[in-house]
């Protein structure tokens, strides 16, 4: 089977996995998660979201916690903004990679960033010559790209428009989001096809919610599409408190595992990843679900059992 050799995982529990948690995290110990997450191997972090206070008032320290986490050598910072508002504020915090936010239908859209996809998109239009001015990365995103919780099925001709006007405007990169685990593994791997047809100088990555099971299933069907990078979140943590039914992403650690297992090399340090994830678990509420944490890798099964133990001893 022709497989990628190696995947690029971006952590995004800092941002996608505290948005919607209610209880105030305070800022140092978001900055000693990011810190740990950076010892694991990851090379790329979404550290938080430079988006209105008051529509995820958990991230409001955005600004805080991306300047405290500057001197993280090799880790790309990544940051999710909305318009040239959070962009500006992004940029300033010292963020390398901005990861746009956009919906693939209108009722998402109108719930989430307040305005429909068109109007949204014109609101990026400034983000690309600010980025660029700034020699900024920008990855395009689309979220409910595989099902939308409001419209049910959304036509592959609108995803098509408006990765359309994202490489109008230079975007290299866009990440597909299956918001609230609608996608399948055939429609995942017959999208990715068309996609790679229509768009053969474009990334496309994945970022996906595992709220019917299917996440790992879906990452595999994209891998077979050439995918190599993907999002995903210690401890499964995550969700869009914009859209109704929204459950954590895959846990990175799960990935990880799969990936590994099959020898696609992910540069993360499976053990490490587990300690955060045990942590991550015990400390924050969460509505995601990780395979690893309960059931441990394989090879942690291997140790010998408790009494042949006694034995020895
Ligand atoms: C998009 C807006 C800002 C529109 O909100 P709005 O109220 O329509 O904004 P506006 O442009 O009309 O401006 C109103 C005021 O907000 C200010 N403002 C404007 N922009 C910003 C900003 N960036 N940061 C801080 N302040 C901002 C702006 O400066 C102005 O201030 P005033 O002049 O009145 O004093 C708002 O709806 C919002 O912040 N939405 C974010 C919602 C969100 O974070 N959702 C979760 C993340 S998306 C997600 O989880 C999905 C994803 C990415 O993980 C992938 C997937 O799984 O699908």
């Amino acid at each position: 089977m022709n497989l990628p050799h190696q995947v690029t995982i971006c952590e995004v529990a800092p941002r996608d996995g505290f948005q919607a948690e209610p209880k105030w995290i305070p800022t140092e110990d978001k900055v000693e998660m990011i810190r740990a997450l950076a010892m694991t191997g990851v090379s790329q972090i979404e550290v938080t979201s430079f988006v209105h206070p008051k529509a995820i008032p958990q991230l409001r320290d955005a600004f805080e916690v991306a300047t405290q986490v500057q001197d993280l050598p090799g880790i790309t910072l990544r940051a999710l903004v909305p318009n040239v508002v959070g962009a500006k504020r992004a940029i300033d915090a010292g963020i390398h990679k901005l990861k746009l936010m956009l919906s693939a239908t209108d009722s998402h859209s109108l719930a989430n960033a307040n305005c429909k996809v068109e109007e949204a998109l014109e609101k990026l239009d400034p983000v690309f010559d600010l980025a660029a001015q700034n020699n900024i990365t920008v990855s395009g995103s689309i979220s409910v790209a595989f099902g939308c919780p409001y419209e049910g099925v959304v036509p592959i001709d609108q995803l098509i428009r408006i990765i359309t006007r994202y490489q109008e405007r230079g975007v290299n990169e866009i990440s597909l989001a299956d918001t609230t685990g609608m996608a399948n593994p055939k429609q995942i791997y017959e999208d990715l096809e068309i996609f790679n047809q229509e768009f053969p100088h474009l990334r496309f990555s994945l970022h996906l919610h595992n709220t019917r099971g299917l996440a790992l299933a879906n990452a595999f069907a994209a891998l077979q599409q050439g995918v190599t990078h993907f999002d995903a979140s210690v401890a499964g943590l995550g969700g869009c408190p914009y859209a109704p039914g929204a459950t954590g992403n895959v846990a990175t650690e799960d990935l990880v595992y799969a990936f590994e297992e099959m020898g696609i090399h992910t540069g993360i340090h499976i053990e490490s990843l587990l300690s955060i994830a045990r942590r991550v678990q015990k400390q924050f509420l969460q509505n995601g679900e990780s395979f690893l944490l309960r059931a441990g890798t394989c090879s942690q099964l291997h140790s010998k059992p408790d009494h042949q133990e006694k034995l020895i001893d």
